[in-house]
């Protein structure tokens, strides 16, 4: 078995010390090619590469932004050729290894992987050894003529902010710890409009919503971690079903705290509430606005939008679990 080892060596929990267990683990396991990251996007290029030259396996040391860079370059046609047809195009791509280097390391853990890099990597050989594969669906967000794959969450408005503050914030070196996203949602939520919803919820065979402020696109549950705490906003979200959606049409403490204490809460029952837009397990919705809002897609800041469509993609990638 041929594989591709890509390290992001900036990534938050990555070190030389990791990456040098990982590299002898996997290198006594399948023939290893490794590569580190020199640059943004520059995960989704090495991964077009891996695909192009017919390579089984790429493994992700990394966070969530370099392995959403690794998806995208995994699905994307490379030079124009043909996407894979077929009940399931999975079986066409490299499959994929992750083991957790960055903050939250959302995926992996969604996956059921330890959070400790050394412990993931042992996960991992061991599902290498024992031939243990889960085929995987992504969501997938289009807008303007651009489209980019998610593995585990997309959003608009509040979260997608908060997420924009704190990118802000480690540009000027600070770390994205659970303590500095909750204290920056806290303070955010002081700026953030609680009186004009601008979005809309529109799709085929969905009643339309209209008036959203907030709305979180979930490919799997949990939708990100508070240390070690899971929150489930869309708790039946899976990567073997559809895309899942909750939409906040109110932005008041009453209207929020209660929505908030359920999803820190409560592993299998959705929140409830009049002002609560949900969607289960669907294949295609549109979310457009009346004026720009934040969007954001797998934890990474993507501007303002006024239009963009989610789409499931089943079965588009084998992971080793
Ligand atoms: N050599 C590099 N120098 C600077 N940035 C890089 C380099 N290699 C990759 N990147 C970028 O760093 C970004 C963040 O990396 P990654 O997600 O792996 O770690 P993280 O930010 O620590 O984790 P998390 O996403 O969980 O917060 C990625 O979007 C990637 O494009």
């Amino acid at each position: 078995m041929r594989a591709m080892l890509l390290v992001n060596p900036k990534a938050t929990t990555t070190n030389a010390r990791t990456r040098n267990v990982l590299l002898r683990a996997l290198g006594a396991a399948v023939e290893l090619a490794v590569e580190e990251t020199a640059y943004r996007g520059h995960a989704a290029t090495l991964a077009a590469t891996a695909r192009a030259k017919g390579y089984d396996l790429v493994v992700v040391l990394g966070g969530d932004g370099t392995i959403n860079e690794t998806v995208n370059g995994l699905l994307n046609p490379v030079n124009g050729a043909p996407e894979p047809l077929g009940d399931d195009p999975s079986m066409s791509r490299p499959a994929l290894a992750v083991i957790p280097g960055g903050s939250a390391n959302v995926f992996a853990r969604a996956l059921g992987l330890p959070n400790n890099p050394v412990e993931a990597t042992g996960a991992v050989l061991e599902a290498l050894r024992e031939g243990r594969r889960r085929t995987v669906g992504l969501g997938q967000a289009l807008w303007e003529g651009e489209s980019r794959y998610f593995t585990f969450c997309s959003g608009m408005g509040y979260d997608a902010e908060v997420i924009r503050a704190v990118e802000g914030l480690r540009g000027t070196g600070r770390k994205a710890t659970p303590a500095r996203y909750v204290n920056t949602a806290l303070r955010h939520y002081l700026a953030t409009d609680k009186r004009r919803p601008a979005m809309t919820l529109t799709g085929p065979g969905i009643p339309r919503a209209r008036g959203v402020f907030m709305a979180i696109v979930s490919n799997t549950s949990p939708w990100t971690y508070l240390g070690s705490r899971p929150v489930q906003p869309t708790p039946w979200a899976g990567f073997e079903t559809g895309l899942d959606l909750l939409g906040l049409r109110r932005m008041g403490v009453m209207a929020l705290l209660p929505v908030i204490r359920h999803i820190l809460t409560q592993r299998d029952s959705l929140p409830s509430g009049k002002h609560l837009v949900q969607l289960h397990d669907e294949a295609e919705f549109t979310l457009t606005a009346d004026r720009p809002v934040a969007f954001q897609l797998d934890g990474d800041y993507l501007g303002e939008r006024e239009a963009v469509t989610f789409r499931a993609t089943p079965n588009a990638l084998q992971v080793l679990v």
